[in-house]
């Protein structure tokens, strides 16, 4: 891999790449640099958790006169916490050049982002609502425009914000240059492409699987009832350093989310029904480790970078591969290794199939984890924490209680009983969850090869499933379905001008990845049109 100093950036935006830990540039990094500082338009593609982010920063921060007073680049994003972690990141990018960046998003006081947009922020980076309500109050001028980026494109199109983004696209000088970023890019990114793009380069890190070569997947298939007895023993025989669950609409996150509480896990929902404040602080505990498990519908499954996260439960199965494959990227991100499991139903086994077929990665079946297992599992962490309490030895206030019971009581049975108190066994809190129903085939597709492309890439393969003619449609029509619909997938509704409605999806900061190890992936190909 090359190191950063290759790319002939300015000091100063060398400096801030150091000393935000990276040592060399991950594989779309290092293709779609020197495409992007040549102003060419980009359309890039490369796993989750492969620094998608820097490889458009870096070259943007490049670009940036800081002497500017004006909006000259605008980053586009489906989500709120997507917004407002770019932005982080752009800013820890720009940071010794004085660059100026600002998230736009809805569910903020408007007031406040007017304020904030006195202060002449050179970079914009938005969801496109919230955008289009400041366009429209010409609180946001695009005139000036030199750059814009639209990060998670395809879900961007799948959530219905294409005409948002044409509109807004519409108002920026088409003398500009434009870079489309994803791990999934469906066909139908190509009519955003063809429109808005002026000879684009693809730059593709296009692996032979889909979704991260560091992330284990399995399956456990069983009944439904069976879930969270499953979903319990496997938290417990994995103790994952942190989670996060998907299930499938909001009342299933609720639910869930209660009932983990109840069982005596640091748990706590995430969905598009919540405040945004409400979001901000789940996330937040999650992101500093205050709860281990965070439950979430997909508003959760795109971008969300936390460091951390050594396990993606999907407690539902997901509504398609692309869903599939970025919710199993919130693990396994730079460099770092995790684990996906998926809950099926024996009616669902098709489904996961075809997501197994699009995404081409087996996806290893495993039994429900047994009550030995999640008890051995558990009783190691209460031990680790014994051991690391016995360690750190400043327990001598407990020394003269504990003499005193060894006198009276056999040691094994005693420590035994304080290893059961301190493992804390709730399995006696009966729960019970509305149950969701299984995901069905309404009409099977003859095969992936009847879209006219070979399920040979990620791309073709993630498209067939994008059509009105998928196997697994979601509506049973043609147009994709709203995603803040009560009982339907919950996407967080959309970012909505006037006045904050909930778009919203949570996103967290990274709380320091290894960075050096990020270099070490194969099987990239760069494909250029
Ligand atoms: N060159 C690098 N070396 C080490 N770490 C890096 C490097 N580039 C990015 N990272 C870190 O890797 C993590 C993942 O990056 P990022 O969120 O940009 O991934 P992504 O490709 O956009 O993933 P997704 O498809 O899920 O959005 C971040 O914490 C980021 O800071
Ligand atoms: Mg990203």
């Amino acid at each position: 891999m090359k190191n950063f100093n290759e790319f002939g950036l300015e000091p100063k935006v060398l400096r801030a790449i150091t000393e935000m830990g990276f040592e060399e540039s991950t594989p779309i990094q290092e293709k779609a640099i020197p495409i992007a500082m040549e102003n060419s338009d980009l359309i890039g593609q490369a796993q989750t958790g492969t620094g998608k982010t820097a490889a458009f920063g870096i070259p943007l921060v490049n670009k940036i006169d800081v002497r500017e007073e004006k909006i000259v680049a605008l980053v586009m994003c489906p989500t709120r916490e997507l917004a407002i972690q770019v932005a982080e990141e752009i800013e820890k990018l720009g940071r010794f050049k004085g660059i100026r960046s600002l998230p736009i998003y809805g569910g903020q006081d408007i007031v406040k982002q007017i304020r904030s947009l006195k202060k002449r922020p050179q970079i914009i980076i938005g969801t496109p609502g919230r955008l289009l309500d400041h366009i429209n109050r010409k609180t946001i001028k695009l005139d000036d425009v030199q750059t814009v980026i639209l990060d998670e494109a395809d879900e961007m199109l799948d959530m219905g914000f294409m005409e948002d983004i044409q509109s807004i696209l519409k108002l920026v000088p088409s003398e500009r240059q434009t870079m489309l970023f994803s791990a999934t890019m469906p066909l139908n990114i190509q009519k955003l492409a063809q429109q808005f793009l002026r000879n684009p380069e693809h730059v593709s890190v296009i692996p032979k699987q889909m979704s991260a070569p560091l992330i284990e997947q399995s399956y456990i298939e069983l009944q439904e009832r069976q879930k969270f007895e499953a979903l319990c023993r496997l938290i417990d025989m994995e103790s994952p350093e942190l989670a996060i669950i998907f299930g499938r609409t909001k009342r299933r996150v609720d639910e869930l989310a209660e009932a983990l509480q109840k069982r005596g896990y640091t748990a706590e929902g995430l969905h598009g029904d919540l405040s945004q404040n409400q979001r901000d602080n789940v996330m937040r505990k999650f992101r500093d480790g205050s709860i281990d498990v965070l439950v979430a519908t997909d508003v959760a499954a795109r971008g969300l970078d936390v460091s951390g996260v050594t396990h993606v439960i999907n407690f539902d199965l997901p509504q398609d591969p692309e869903s599939y494959v970025h919710r199993i990227g919130r693990t396994g991100r730079a460099g770092k290794e995790g684990a996906a499991y998926t809950f099926v139903t024996p009616r669902e086994i098709d489904h996961l199939n075809f997501i197994e077929r699009l995404t081409r990665h087996k996806i290893t079946k495993r039994p429900i984890p047994s009550m030995a297992e999640a008890i051995e599992g558990k009783q190691k962490v209460t031990a680790e924490r014994i051991l690391a309490v016995l360690d750190k030895d400043d327990h001598n206030e407990y020394k003269g209680l504990a003499i005193q019971l060894l006198e009276q009581h056999d040691s094994v049975h005693l420590l035994a009983s304080a290893l059961k108190l301190l493992t804390g066994d709730k399995k006696d809190v009966t729960i019970e969850l509305t149950p969701e129903e299984p995901l069905r085939a309404k009409k099977r597709r003859n095969d992936v090869r009847s879209s006219g492309r070979k399920p040979s890439g990620a791309y073709g393969t993630a498209a067939g499933a994008r059509r009105g003619d998928r196997p697994y449609d979601r509506t049973g029509g043609s147009r994709p379905p709203r995603r803040d619909g009560g009982g339907g997938r919950d996407y967080g509704s959309r970012d909505n001008r006037g006045g904050g409605r909930g778009d919203s999806r949570d996103y967290g900061r990274d709380r320091g990845f290894n960075r050096s190890t990020s270099s070490s992936r194969s099987n990239e190909e760069l494909v250029k049109n």
